[in-house]
């Protein structure tokens, strides 16, 4: 069984996952997928570097990712040339990971899900895991040192807590002390282990 996780910045899929990895469940993750096609001899850095010329390149060979970032969260335009030639390829390693994957259930964690995703369709199940707004921006700034104004575009360039409330089957309110998210997290599990007895897709 598959279940999907998704959420917005800084609400927790990382922390989240790193839960269930403790409990001995697998976990892809199109984050680190994304990360490994585009470090130094990644195979989507022609692509990067075709589209986006030599200034997307950092000295490494990697993608220069605070260049992107900030090209990306400024131009919905150039966001969707990034994913164009990002995603078909996250894709095709995710679903290469998910052919190998054993053990009663696993997790893909997605950081861009909506109601029309493809992904959808992967998962048997999805784990929606949310904050309030504000303390998406307290996390991330802590974090990654982003300033307000810059997270709120990439809040805005995400979808809503409506979408994704219309196809999230649990949703894992991470708002709180850790102890408490870890219980939840396992009473999730102990649902996941029961469905799983009776639950199988292929991709
Ligand atoms: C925009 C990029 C360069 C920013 O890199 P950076 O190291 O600063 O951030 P990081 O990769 O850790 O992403 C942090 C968070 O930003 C958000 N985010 C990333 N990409 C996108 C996107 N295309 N649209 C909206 N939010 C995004 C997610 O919440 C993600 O977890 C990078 O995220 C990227 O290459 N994005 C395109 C690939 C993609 O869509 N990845 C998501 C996995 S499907
Ligand atoms: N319940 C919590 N209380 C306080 N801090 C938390 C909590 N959950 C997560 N964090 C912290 O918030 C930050 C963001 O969490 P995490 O990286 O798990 O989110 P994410 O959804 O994977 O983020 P992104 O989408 O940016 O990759 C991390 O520094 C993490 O340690």
């Amino acid at each position: 069984m598959l279940i999907g996780l998704t959420g917005g910045i800084g609400s927790g899929k990382t922390t989240v996952s790193d839960l269930f990895a403790e409990l001995g469940i697998k976990i892809i993750d199109t984050d680190v997928i994304s990360q490994n096609l585009t470090a130094a001899s990644g195979s989507a850095i022609s692509l990067i570097l075709e589209n986006f010329g030599p200034q997307s390149i950092a000295l490494d060979g990697s993608m220069d990712r605070k260049f992107m970032r900030t090209k990306v969260f400024n131009s919905s335009n150039e966001r969707k040339k990034l994913e164009s030639i990002l995603h078909p390829l996250i894709r095709e390693e995710a679903k290469r990971q998910i052919q190998n994957l054993d053990g009663p259930y696993s997790i893909l964690a997605v950081p861009l899900m909506n109601k029309d995703s493809s992904w959808i369709r992967l998962c048997d199940r999805i784990l929606l895991v949310d904050c309030p707004k504000e303390e998406q921006i307290r996390r991330v700034e802590l974090r990654n040192g982003l300033g307000p104004t810059e997270i709120q575009k990439i809040i805005n360039s995400q979808s809503s807590i409506r979408d994704k409330l219309s196809f999230a089957d649990d949703v894992l309110f991470n708002y709180g002390e850790r102890e408490y998210l870890k219980k939840e997290i396992l009473r999730l599990h102990q649902i996941y282990l029961k469905l799983s007895g009776a639950c199988s897709k292929s991709v």
